[in-house]
């Protein structure tokens, strides 16, 4: 079954307390910062302090995901060796505009890793778009490697770029995002989208949260503990929605009993993608533990 990642929590690198209790609100995914929240200053200290967390707490089942500083920036090389012998889950490349970049990082990776003895391609990878020629290279982003398990939107740095700012209703992401999550889809790996920084409006985080769901994202980059709830909220199956895709099931049961790949339900047409999207209601809900397998046929 794959794993969920509808929350991934970012950790600025050079906060102790953070990282070490950062694993107990409930993320599906925490994301040590070594980029854009620590300055420049404390670049060296916080690689070691992450380096330092990764080795010694115990973050159980959740993923563990560092981001690294760019392979143009002074410091992405040493990022890439401590967090590789740390034995980090995932890498992340912000800002990433090109195949070659994930390549480059792919080839440091594979150095450390024959170094150290780890078996080759343990260590993925999931890239950042956060400008426009990283979105035209959407698709050949994401299938440069098999070391990727997911593309993310990086939107403070896009409408950065964009010279415009982020407005509530997100028109100014629609193009990337509808992008990216295309390119992700096409290539068989996670589509993440991105943070939303202010923490205070709920309401205006929900909208989003509701919103890239329906675009069909996987989930989210988030910045505080409090936005962790609402995302695996929307994100896992309600009650009324197990027991519709249960319903979908037992209908095409009985309508493959009879020969037929389609029924009615409800006054609606059952038949393969519906059945497909009832499944992927029970995964998720299983994955996300509010249901037990039935059917026993789920992916
Ligand atoms: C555009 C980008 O690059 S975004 C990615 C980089 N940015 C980041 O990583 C920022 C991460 N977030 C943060 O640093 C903080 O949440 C801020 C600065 C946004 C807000 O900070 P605060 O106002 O102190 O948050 P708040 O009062 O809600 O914190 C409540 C508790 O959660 C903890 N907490 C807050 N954010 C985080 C976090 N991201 N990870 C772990 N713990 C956190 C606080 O330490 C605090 O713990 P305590 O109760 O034990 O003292
Ligand atoms: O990747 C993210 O969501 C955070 C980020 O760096 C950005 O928005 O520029
Ligand atoms: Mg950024």
């Amino acid at each position: 079954m794959d794993r969920l990642r509808r929350t991934m929590m970012f950790v600025p690198g050079n906060n102790p307390g953070m990282l070490r209790d950062a694993y107990i609100y409930g993320a599906d995914c925490l994301m040590f910062d070594l980029e854009d929240s620590v300055a420049l200053t404390e670049k060296d200290a916080a690689r070691f302090l992450v380096y330092n967390a990764v080795r010694t707490v115990d973050y159980g089942n959740t993923e563990v995901v560092v981001r690294i500083n760019g392979l143009d920036t002074p410091f992405g090389k040493s990022d890439i060796e401590a967090m590789v012998i740390a034995g980090v889950d995932v890498i992340r490349l912000p800002k990433t505009e090109t195949k070659q970049d994930i390549l480059d990082v792919e080839a440091v990776i594979d150095e450390v890793e024959k170094k150290i003895g780890k078996e080759l391609g343990s260590t993925k990878m999931m890239a950042a778009i956060e400008g426009p020629l990283g979105v035209f290279n959407a698709y050949d982003i994401a299938t440069a490697s098999d070391r990727l398990i997911g593309i993310a939107l990086g939107a403070e740095d896009f409408v950065t770029n964009m010279k415009t700012k982020r407005y509530l209703d997100g028109m100014e992401l629609f193009a990337a995002r509808s992008q990216i999550v295309l390119a992700a889809r096409a290539a068989g790996i996670y589509a993440l989208d991105t943070v939303f920084s202010d923490v205070d409006n709920e309401e205006g985080f929900r909208k989003e949260v509701e919103f890239i769901k329906q675009l069909g994202f996987d989930g989210k980059s988030v910045i505080n503990p409090r936005q962790i709830g609402p995302v695996n909220e929307i994100y896992t199956p309600t009650e009324k929605e197990i027991s519709k895709a249960l319903d979908v099931k037992r209908a095409i049961k009985e309508a493959e009993e009879k020969g037929s790949g389609v029924i009615s339900l409800n006054g609606k047409m059952i038949d393969k993608p519906i059945v497909d999207r009832a499944d992927r209601v029970l995964h998720l809900a299983m994955a996300a533990g509010v249901y037990k397998e039935e059917f026993g046929d789920e992916k």
